[in-house]
């Protein structure tokens, strides 16, 4: 029998065993089903995983290649095989010494001159040394969108208590009313504007581009004095008319989504400076040794890249919610869903046969304790199973406020404990005869509050959210990533899944202005829209 075939029949055969149980036949079971990189701990104890199913799920790991295709990624090897590409994020956060090579060159010398010159701009508009025409720079905005914006605006929400350079503010949708509402207050005579974008000709960057170069215009004399770009295009910033000084190149090999780590996190270096931005560096570095140097069973993102598996593949659980108990981690949901979702959000495995199991699961979530007075109401007591992923920090930032920073944990640790524990009907009876009900009415009053337990959750623990742990916590996401894309056997590093929408968006456009013959081409629900629109003068 295959792995995947003993996983499922061993789901099967433990499937509605209470995870206490486990615990009341394990009193080793918090340390033994809880790894350590560094300082920060993933306890995966509050599942249903037990050492059988994870002896499984490491072979399954294992018998899928993941150590060799961990070496290939390292390695430099053209692992991105739909598009004939090495994957070299971690390259962007190697050792100063380290050398890599793609295709027998080595690529850390150039890495290394972008980061020293994307420091330097930094350092320089941070000083006060780059000015704009009316004084030093008091705000920058960064354009861009997905990979060219998700984390780079995390982590500079993220880091905010290390801030001490200008205003960074991040601009993506095409809606004019994200850039209206942003270039609202700012003075154009001391806003630098990042175009941030790998390819430089995505349709949402390119025209808040234009629409900021425009607003520029009219108060500033020169307005690409006042903009920075970068993109793997270099001849296409040139054509907006960015000077190659402030233009900052990467290499195609560093996905979208994976490239927060070189010059497209150039608002954070504004931000927070190059010490602490180096200090993150560091942190993802640590998790890619660990990664790369742990056995499979003693690895982070292995382990937690197969808990989801178990939960997802196996279990059949659709969603993973991800739940940070941290305000400043608040857009890491939406980070991650688009590095999970356009990474393992596929239909093929590498050869381009259609899989044969789910693919990966649907993202999303929100910080705690909001979250709690949003939609945990399903998580504890609707019909179906949700995993939850926790991120709890031991300290705050805010010394002053530490009680405010108890409340915030004991509710983290209460989340999870009511997932696991829940109440029975017998103890919601008791409940509700101690306020008084007796008869059908108890009954009635007493199975609205059961909430039926054994329902998993990990959490990710770690002293304090620094740039450092941010590192740790985004490389950790990443591996996790590159491991379940492994044990799927897909291509995590395409996503021809978002070219349709694109180009049928380019095609729709016009059609808003009247044609009606390609108006015809259109199906019946299409144009029934585009009809209202035209009636209600969409321009
Ligand atoms: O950086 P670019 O080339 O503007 O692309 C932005 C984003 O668009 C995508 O290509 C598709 O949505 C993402 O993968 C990418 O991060």
């Amino acid at each position: 029998m295959s792995i995947w075939g003993k996983l499922a029949k061993h789901q099967r055969a433990t499937e509605g065993r209470h995870m206490l149980d486990l615990f009341a036949d394990d009193d080793h079971r918090a340390a033994e089903f809880s790894v350590h990189a560094g300082d920060m701990v993933l306890d995966y104890s509050k599942t249903c995983i037990d050492t059988e199913a994870r002896d499984l799920l490491v072979q399954l790991a294992r018998d899928s290649g993941v150590d060799v295709r961990r070496a290939a990624m390292f390695g430099g090897e053209q692992i991105n095989e739909t598009e004939g590409r090495a994957v070299l994020h971690v390259a962007q956060r190697a050792d100063d010494d380290a050398v890599i090579t793609v295709g027998g060159d080595d690529v850390m010398p150039r890495l290394r001159d972008i980061r020293a010159r994307a420091y330097a701009f930094a350092e320089d508009v941070r000083q006060g040394r780059f000015r704009g025409q009316g004084g030093a720079i008091t705000d920058v905005i960064n354009i861009g969108i997905g990979g060219s914006d998700l984390g780079p605006a995390m982590a500079t929400l993220a880091l905010a208590p290390w801030h001490d350079g200008p205003k960074v503010h991040y601009v993506s949708n095409v809606d004019g009313a994200h850039i209206a509402d942003t270039l609202k207050g700012l003075n154009p005579e001391t806003t630098l504007v990042i175009v941030a974008s790998k390819t430089f000709t995505t349709i949402e960057t390119m025209t808040n581009a234009r629409t900021a170069r425009d607003w520029m215009a009219g108060r500033v004399s020169d307005p690409a004095a006042q903009f920075a770009a970068v993109s793997t295009a270099l001849d296409k910033t040139v054509d907006f008319g960015i000077a190659p000084a402030r233009v900052f190149g990467f290499e195609d090999w560093v996905g979208g989504r994976y490239s927060m780590w070189g010059p497209i996190g150039l608002g954070l270096m504004i931000a927070i400076g190059a010490q602490q931005f180096d200090a993150m560096l560091a942190g993802a570095r640590a998790m890619d040794r660990h990664f790369s140097d742990m056995p499979l069973e003693q690895n982070m993102p292995v382990l937690l890249a197969m808990v989801g598996v178990w939960h997802n593949q196996i279990c059949g659980h659709a969603t993973r919610a991800v739940l940070p108990y941290d305000q400043r981690l608040a857009r890491l949901p939406a980070y991650l869903q688009q590095l999970e979702m356009e990474s393992n959000g596929k239909r093929v495995d590498m050869s381009g046969r259609d899989l044969d199991r789910q693919s990966g699961p649907v993202v999303w979530g929100e910080p705690g304790t909001n979250g709690q007075h949003a939609f945990y109401q399903l998580i504890h007591q609707g019909t179906r199973v949700v995993p939850c992923e926790f991120l709890l920090a031991a300290r705050g930032q805010e010394p002053e406020l530490a009680h405010q920073h108890k409340l915030l944990v004991a509710n983290c640790l209460a989340q999870s404990e009511a997932l696991m524990c829940g109440r029975s009907l017998e103890q919601a009876r008791g409940i509700m005869a101690a306020k008084g009900l007796q008869g059908a009415e108890l009954d009635r009053q007493a199975r609205h509050r059961v909430f039926p337990g054994n329902r998993p959750s990990t959490t990710l623990i770690y002293p304090q959210l620094t740039p450092f742990t941010l590192g740790q916590i985004i490389a950790l996401y990443e591996h996790r990533v590159f491991v379940e894309g492994v044990v799927l056997g897909i291509n995590s590093f395409d996503q021809w899944g978002v070219e349709l929408g694109k180009e049928l968006a380019v095609a729709l456009a016009p059609l808003l202005d009247g044609d009606a013959a390609a108006m015809a081409t259109k199906d019946p629900s299409t144009r029934q829209l585009l009809g209202y629109l035209r009636a209600h003068q969409v321009g």
